[in-house]
């Protein structure tokens, strides 16, 4: 248990034991001298409380922690420049994010801290008011809340040449990304994509203004609050006991084939949208469904993956594929796909054609990675 720990778990004895117990100025003075006390103990942190902005008088596990602070940053504006402040900072240049190499060979964001980016704004000429613009974005495993900025009005080469970085376009940076980084930087864009383009209220015109951690907008004329929007994506691994189905949109990469997928319609139920997919796309019906796992994907905006298994009946497994949606779609044997995800590169142009599949950090894989590793343990139980 490290010293902090120590500490708040003492701090969090006194204020429970305060509580129930306590007269109400009693408990308000221990609340004081507990607020006070976590400020200083938090303050080699990096994390401050501003005294009016809620302080927690009990103290959780780091993860409880951690998700409690960054809803206080989001309700309480002063709280949030505070932590802005300590927070690493990393950047974007009209939604191109500033990536470096990491020891291990991929890429992570450039974290850096306010006053390394106040000096450098200060340096290039810009207003360093922009560093109000920063929007949350998480909080580290360290209890480092994370902000990104787009430093857009500002020259692009100069600014990775100060931070020794490289501005590199998401869909070619994000199957390069470290695992922590890919969906950070994901969550970043989107969001700062969002606020680009919801500037206006859609039913007054009028200009809508942000709450500091980013979190939401509003428009003062008709109240509307607007919050950061994602479309609802169903994919799904369809199998027929012993082969799965995937396809291919013409506009993937030549040879790759994923597990099908496509947008929710409005007020359609998860089962509802996969159900209509499939039979949109290769004409089957689906006999049971079960849910896997989710994702955030950035590409093309926005969305939210919700990803299942699904069977059909070996009998009905003829496909009548829409090639108005696919080029092609088929069902594959447990020996192609193990055979298709040892593919771990991008086949070149000139490269003869071979079947590969989408690369980890996508749902697809991880869909098609469970089944194939069911299939074999199915094998081995049978002997
Ligand atoms: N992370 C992963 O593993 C994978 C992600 N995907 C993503 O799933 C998404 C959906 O797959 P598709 O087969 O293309 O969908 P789809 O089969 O629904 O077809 C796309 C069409 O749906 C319409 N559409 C309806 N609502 C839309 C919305 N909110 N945004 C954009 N278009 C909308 C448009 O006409 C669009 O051309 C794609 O964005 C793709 O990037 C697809 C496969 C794997
Ligand atoms: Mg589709």
């Amino acid at each position: 248990m490290n010293i902090l720990q120590k500490h708040k778990n003492r701090l969090c004895v006194q204020a429970e034991a305060a509580e129930p117990h306590q007269s109400s100025s009693d408990q308000s003075g221990l609340i004081q001298q507990v607020r006070s006390r976590m400020a200083s103990l938090l303050r080699p942190l990096r994390i401050f409380f501003p005294a009016r902005c809620c302080v927690p008088t009990r103290f959780y596990s780091g993860f409880v922690s951690r998700m409690r602070f960054l809803n206080s940053l989001k309700e309480c504006d002063e709280a949030c420049v505070a932590a802005l402040q300590n927070a690493h900072i990393f950047l974007f240049h009209r939604l191109v994010p500033l990536l470096q190499q990491t020891g291990r060979g991929n890429l992570s964001p450039v974290f850096l801290t306010y006053s390394d980016v106040q000096s450098v704004l200060q340096k290039l000429g810009s207003d360093e008011s922009l560093l109000k613009e920063s929007i949350l974005v998480g909080c580290s495993d360290q209890n480092q809340a994370q902000f990104c900025l787009d430093v857009g009005e500002l020259d692009q080469a100069a600014v990775a040449e100060e931070f020794k970085g490289c501005f590199m376009d998401l869909r070619k940076a994000f199957f390069l990304l470290n695992g922590s980084g890919a969906p950070l930087v994901a969550k970043a864009q989107a969001l700062l994509r969002w606020h680009q383009i919801n500037r206006f209220c859609g039913a007054t015109g009028q200009p809508t203004q942000r709450n500091q951690a980013g979190s939401q907008r509003v428009c003062s004329s008709s109240s509307i609050i607007y919050y950061p929007k994602m479309s609802p994506v169903v994919i799904v691994l369809v199998s027929d006991g012993k082969r799965c189905l995937l396809g291919r949109q013409s506009s993937f990469p030549r040879g790759m084939y994923s597990a099908l997928a496509g947008f929710c319609d409005m007020g359609e139920t998860l089962e509802e949208a996969l159900c209509r997919e499939v039979a949109e796309e290769v004409g089957v019906e689906l006999q049971s469904i079960s849910y896997s796992s989710s994702q955030h994907w950035p590409f093309p905006h926005s969305s939210f993956m919700l990803g299942c298994h699904a069977t059909v009946s070996p009998a009905h497994t003829q496909l009548n594929v829409d090639l108005s949606e696919l080029e092609d779609a088929r069902w594959f044997t447990v020996e192609e796909i193990s055979s298709g995800l040892q593919v771990k590169t991008t086949p070149r142009r000139g490269d003869p054609p071979s079947f590969w599949l989408p690369p980890k950090h996508t749902l697809a894989n991880r869909l098609i990675t469970e089944w194939r590793d069911r299939q074999r343990n199915s094998k081995d139980s049978m002997g």
